[in-house]
């Protein structure tokens, strides 16, 4: 069997990696909190992790690894967008306008990650449906005497927790020296922090025995993750961000709840994308969404090349020439594996993904394998990297540039918004689809995609 190795965040170390049961290796991943369409930022942890699931999967079977990933789909953002809408006239009540808001950004999420050859995962539990469990582990916390209501809230006692630090690398005193934390009459200590808070009727609330209420962040993950994959599992993976407080946090929750058990035994964070050196963030506003860059008629299969060309664990910037590179190479590689039949993975392109994910290094095992000849060993081992999928193929295949094809689509749209006169609009999409072409025209943007009868001689005159 191969030896995978990782970085564990909590031992600070490469570590050879030991499921626990190795019939049923179980990871945990943070997910969006479902309000916006998710960033570039976002898709790196999706990519990095749906990498680490393929390779797990490779080495203990399909079968045999469970991956959950959240949607966190109760927030002080999802209420403020939904009343907002519902202060500029929305029709229903807040709790539908929330509903609609949450599906609608859900599907968005999985129409993205998906242009992006990420695979779904196993269980994506959505918190609303699991608020029971969390008022259930708040209980648990209250009665072993680490958290406490006051005035509605729940909060947890951090100094009731002597590890409280240890996966971030920080002392409490320190935390509380150079803190954000929120004072409030409320808190024994500032450091506590929120297990559970009251609802006015003005927003959504779940009856509790604290009143009626709803639960703050933190607790969603510990009570999703015991539900789905028990109070000991193998991975808990996340962006580096909620190292601190968001995983600090779990740990504490968890582990106070479940003393007899281990929580995540490996936790493994990517780094930033980011801009100018700062973290690509919607606070920030230094964001553009991954629909805006498949809108510009950059591949998802690009997307996914130029995020696996930086190990998960460094930042890394996005850049037009990694694009133009990532896209080259594709091209290139599609154009030999065309038809191929793949056969078993490169022995040295799984070393490389089995060193705590040397995606880097697989890379240049596969272009070793292209300047090789080997089309079939090249599919295969690209395949388990989820690269030159077959149903993601069709942008290659075409072996034109469809890009201007969106730019001249939206020119002529945003000419026909002034004008009021939106036949040459139509008239243009009647003809790319004509030639095969998939046409989606949005507000994020246009998009055109080679369909399954493309044919590149029709699109001649179009531009
Ligand atoms: N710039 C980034 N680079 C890599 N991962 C990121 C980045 N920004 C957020 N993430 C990750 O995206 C996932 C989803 O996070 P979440 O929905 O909480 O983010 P968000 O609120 O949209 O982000 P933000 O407000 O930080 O822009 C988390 O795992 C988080 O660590
Ligand atoms: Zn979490």
């Amino acid at each position: 069997m191969v030896t995978i190795r990782l970085h564990n965040g909590k031992t600070r170390m490469k570590e050879v990696f030991v499921p626990i049961d190795p019939m049923n290796v179980r990871v945990y991943v943070c997910g969006p909190t479902v309000y916006d369409r998710a960033h570039l930022g976002n898709a790196r942890p999706v990519v990095v992790f749906d990498t680490l699931f393929r390779l797990l999967r490779h080495v203990y079977g399909a079968g045999h690894v469970t991956y959950v990933r959240n949607f966190t789909d109760v927030d002080d953002k999802i209420n403020a967008t939904a009343l907002a809408r519902k202060e500029a006239g929305a029709a229903g009540t807040l709790e539908a306008l929330i509903a609609e808001r949450t599906e609608e950004t859900i599907r968005w999420y999985h129409e993205d990650m998906d242009a992006l050859g990420a695979l779904r995962p196993t269980h994506e539990p959505r918190a609303t449906a699991y608020v029971g469990q969390m008022i259930a582990m708040i209980a648990e916390l209250v009665a072993r005497g680490h958290a406490y209501a006051r005035d509605g809230h729940v909060l947890f006692r951090v100094r009731s927790f002597a590890e409280y630090g240890r996966l971030s690398g920080r002392s409490v005193d320190d935390m509380i020296a150079g803190a954000r934390v929120e004072v409030a009459p409320f808190k024994e200590d500032p450091m506590d922090f929120v297990l559970w808070k009251p609802s006015d009727d003005s927003l959504p609330g779940w009856q509790s025995p604290w009143g009626r209420g709803r639960p703050g962040w933190h607790i969603e993950c510990s009570a999703m993750s015991l539900a789905l994959l028990g109070a000991s599992f193998d991975i808990h993976g996340g962006g580096i961000d909620l190292q601190f407080p968001h995983h600090e946090n779990e740990v504490a929750q968890s582990c106070c709840a479940h003393p007899e058990a281990e929580f995540a035994r490996v936790w493994m964070h990517n780094e930033m994308l980011q801009v100018e050196g700062k973290k690509m963030s919607k606070s920030l506003g230094n964001f553009f969404t991954v629909r805006d860059l498949l809108g510009q008629g950059v591949p998802g299969e690009v997307i996914r090349l130029v995020f696996l060309g930086t190990h998960y664990g460094r930042p890394m910037d996005w850049t037009a020439e990694k694009a133009g590179q990532a896209e080259a190479t594709l091209r290139k590689w599609r154009a030999m594996v065309a038809g191929v039949q793949p056969s078993a993975p490169s022995g040295a392109v799984v070393a490389a993904l089995a060193d705590d994910l040397n995606t880097a290094g697989a890379i240049a095992e596969l272009h070793a394998l292209a300047a090789a000849g080997d089309a079939a060993g090249l599919k295969a081992s690209a395949g388990l990297m989820g690269l030159l999928q077959d149903d993601m193929g069709g942008w290659a295949e075409a072996g034109v540039d469809l890009a201007p094809y969106a730019a001249r689509l939206a020119a002529l749209r945003a000419a026909a918004m002034e004008t009021k006169d939106f036949a040459p609009v139509d008239a243009m999409k009647a003809a790319l689809l004509a030639a095969g072409v998939e046409v989606r025209m949005s507000k994020a943007g246009v998009e055109v995609l080679p369909g399954p009868g493309f044919d590149a001689a029709k699109l001649e005159g179009l531009l």
